[in-house]
């Protein structure tokens, strides 16, 4: 039928290319019967900024046929991504986004690469590089105007063909995430995102297709909290998420969160949540309950809940999102009256306040690492969980101490330990409990109960730069987008928050709430994803170089090597320009102190471990590869360069810089 028609492209739209000029030409579109009053549009995305270098409207012949017979459009870059739509019939539209194109492509520009006849000279802002390497340069290389070379035809809209290579029978020898590789064949090394993410699984995420969504949606890291939920429910959530990695060449790692010495309320008898009503009476208990609760009743899970608590103490929920104030105590059983109301969600943390200050009496005394946090400690292992994150931490021992531990039961697994900064204790003692671990949290859901809220974006920026500069993750997280939880859209300061800790250069950002139990998980990554990508090109076009100061962390002398070679390598790389750096390193270590350096560049990390390149997913920058590699570099890189470009990743020409800890060289060069 007539109506049902599908947009069609009719005949080819190949491609030339003349000097800086890129010619399309031979374009035949036919739009569907719905977008018969459709002006048409084309669009063509840069490929290191995906930002418009073009706009054309084309020719209409009888009434939905279109055809572009020659377009001549300047060209600055390599990669290119053509968009061919109908215009919005409501122009408003064009306001809030693109419309969704028909015809959506990626397209390549082989255009063959030599060493520059007049390489231009260093740019007279940065400090002169320490030797000149060839510059890659479309206009000094592309065919001449009389002879355009043809660069790429359009299979309409099936994807870019690439030459074949002999290496592509070997191309499967190189493990790299799906979605990454998709990016950078679509959209070039530099518009990769810069900063991870990590999504708690709850119930609104814990089915196999809707953890896949996530994984497509850009999540990196998942994250699983003890404080919720039976473990043989986290057993099966780690077992989709090791089946989506090996079904769909996935890298996701997996997080467990301890639960940690809180005092936290019951689950709430299965409700997802209660509302408390202004003024209303509610008892706080210590007592077991078997049956369901009574009616404004909380069930407590510290014992000595009731004695601490004092008549005119002040109990926060959530860190004030919700307050009461205690009236009577009766035995096990708290009264307390509503002063603030606000929804009551299962296992929410409890902080009492006496005279404005935070009370820490004998809670304060409980260990960080409960029995209960034991056991799941021994699962995390036996399941070989990534990452251990560690809550309420006070000092560096008990890092130390679990380090151990995990160092004695998990001889074949490497586990690394989180330090969830979220309490006075852990601030005092950040710089050596940060030393200890292998990352932080700033986990200001409970930092801010026991902080107050304003003193939490300074803490925050004060964690982020410590980690930064001993080399260790870090990652933000909880609230980022709370108000997702409910609603499609997150508000303008939720996006303005998010917008900070990318600016921050955090290693990651975490969903909690909106990926476990929100009606908008994939929503709320996307915003995550879009706006990481957005302050990061602002970044990188603002041309913010990093002035954050990075000490010494040597302990040897081999190591200092390492560092000062990955200093100059990143240094050298943003002078140069280059397209990416590559990294070399069968324990991580080289890449971690690459991405401490937050290069303009994303790092190819290359690795010869499954656990290894999963770890490396939380890390700023990090492409992580695992490759089996060899002590000799220069096969290890032609080797490289051969797998990498039989998958259509890099093309001759790209300039990169690689470095190995084996060697530790560095090495400039472009792709053969
Ligand atoms: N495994 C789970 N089972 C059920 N609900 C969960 C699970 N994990 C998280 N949630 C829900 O998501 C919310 C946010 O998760 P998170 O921030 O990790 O926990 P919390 O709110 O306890 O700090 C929780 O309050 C809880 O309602
Ligand atoms: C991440 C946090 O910890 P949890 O979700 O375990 O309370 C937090 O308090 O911000």
């Amino acid at each position: 039928m007539e109506n049902e028609r599908e947009n069609e492209v009719v005949s080819n739209l190949y491609i030339w290319s003349c000097k800086r000029r890129l010619i399309l030409e031979g374009l035949e579109f036919k739009f569907g019967a719905n977008d018969i009053n459709a002006l048409t549009w084309l669009r063509l995305f840069d490929r290191n900024e995906a930002r418009s270098v073009t706009l054309t409207e084309m020719k209409r012949e009888n009434g939905s046929f279109v055809r572009l017979t020659q377009e001549s459009l300047t060209v600055t870059t390599h990669k290119l991504r053509l968009c061919l739509g109908p215009w919005p019939s409501n122009k408003k539209e064009l306001t809030r986004q693109w419309p969704r194109p028909s015809v959506s492509q990626s397209i390549s520009l082989h255009l063959p690469i030599a060493p520059s006849p007049n390489p231009p000279s260093p740019k007279p802002s940065s400090p002169a590089p320490p030797f000149s390497a060839p510059r890659r340069s479309i206009s000094a290389l592309s065919p001449d105007l009389g002879s355009p070379s043809p660069i790429l035809v359009s299979d309409n809209g099936k994807g870019a063909i690439f030459p074949s290579s002999a290496a592509s029978a070997e191309s499967s020898a190189i493990e790299v995430d799906a979605v990454t590789e998709a990016e950078l064949k679509e959209n070039g090394f530099r518009s990769t995102r810069r900063t991870k993410l990590v999504c708690t699984i709850g119930p609104a995420t814990c089915e196999f297709e809707q953890l896949e969504a996530l994984a497509v949606g850009g999540m990196n890291v998942a994250r699983i909290n003890m404080c919720h939920g039976t473990r043989e429910w986290h057993r099966h959530v780690i077992g989709l998420v090791r089946r989506l990695n090996v079904e769909k060449g996935f890298a996701v790692a997996v997080m467990m969160d301890t639960e940690g010495s809180e005092i936290h309320m019951g689950d709430l008898g299965g409700a997802a949540s209660v509302k408390a009503e202004d003024g209303e009476i509610w008892t706080f208990s210590v007592r077991a309950f078997d049956s369901p609760l009574p009616d404004n009743t909380i069930s407590v899970n510290y014992d000595g809940f009731a004695e601490d608590v004092k008549v005119g103490d002040e109990l926060l929920v959530d860190g004030g999102m919700v307050r009461f104030d205690v009236i009577e105590k009766i035995g096990p059983d708290v009264k307390c009256r509503c002063t603030d109301p606000g929804l009551l969600l299962p296992r929410a943390n409890l902080t009492f306040w006496r005279d404005g200050s935070l009370v820490r009496e004998r809670n304060a005394m409980l260990p960080t690492i409960s029995s209960k946090d034991w056991l799941d400690i021994d699962f995390g292992i036996a399941e070989g969980v990534d990452f251990i994150a560690i809550s309420f931490v006070k000092s560096a021992e008990v890092i130390n101490h679990l380090k151990s531990y995990i160092a004695a039961r998990s001889r074949d697994s490497d586990i690394a330990v989180i330090a969830k900064i979220e309490s006075i204790d852990s601030l005092k003692n950040l710089e050596e409990i940060i030393r200890a671990s292998d990352g932080a949290m700033v986990a200001r859901g409970d930092l801010g109960a026991q902080i107050p809220l304003e003193q939490v974006p300074s803490a925050q920026q004060k964690i982020v730069q410590v980690c930064r500069q001993l080399n260790k993750p870090v990652i933000v997280a909880s609230q980022l987008l709370e108000s997702m939880i409910e609603y499609p859209t997150p508000t303008r300061a939720e996006v303005a928050d998010v917008s900070e800790a990318v600016r921050q250069r955090a290693d990651a950002l975490m969903l909690s709430g909106e990926s476990a139990m929100g009606q908008y998980p994939d929503k709320a990554l996307a915003v995550l994803r879009s706006v990481s990508l957005r302050i990061e090109r602002w970044w990188r076009e603002e041309k913010r170089h990093e002035a954050m100061e990075l000490p010494d962390i040597a302990s040897s002398f081999s190591d200092s090597i390492s560092e000062e070679i990955c200093n100059s390598a990143a240094k050298m790389a943003n002078n140069l320009e280059v397209d990416a750096l590559f990294v070399y390193t069968k324990t991580g270590h080289l890449a971690s102190l690459l991405s401490r350096c937050r290069p303009d560049c994303p790092i190819f990390a290359f690795t010869t471990t499954t656990s290894v390149r999963r770890r490396l997913n939380l890390q700023w920058g990090l492409i992580p590869f695992r490759l089996s590699f060899s002590d000799d570099m220069e096969s290890n890189l032609h080797r490289t360069f051969a797998l990498l470009k039989a998958r259509g990743m890099i093309k001759s020409g790209d300039l990169v810089i690689a470095v190995s800890d084996m060697l530790q060289s560095i090495q400039v060069m472009n792709v053969p």
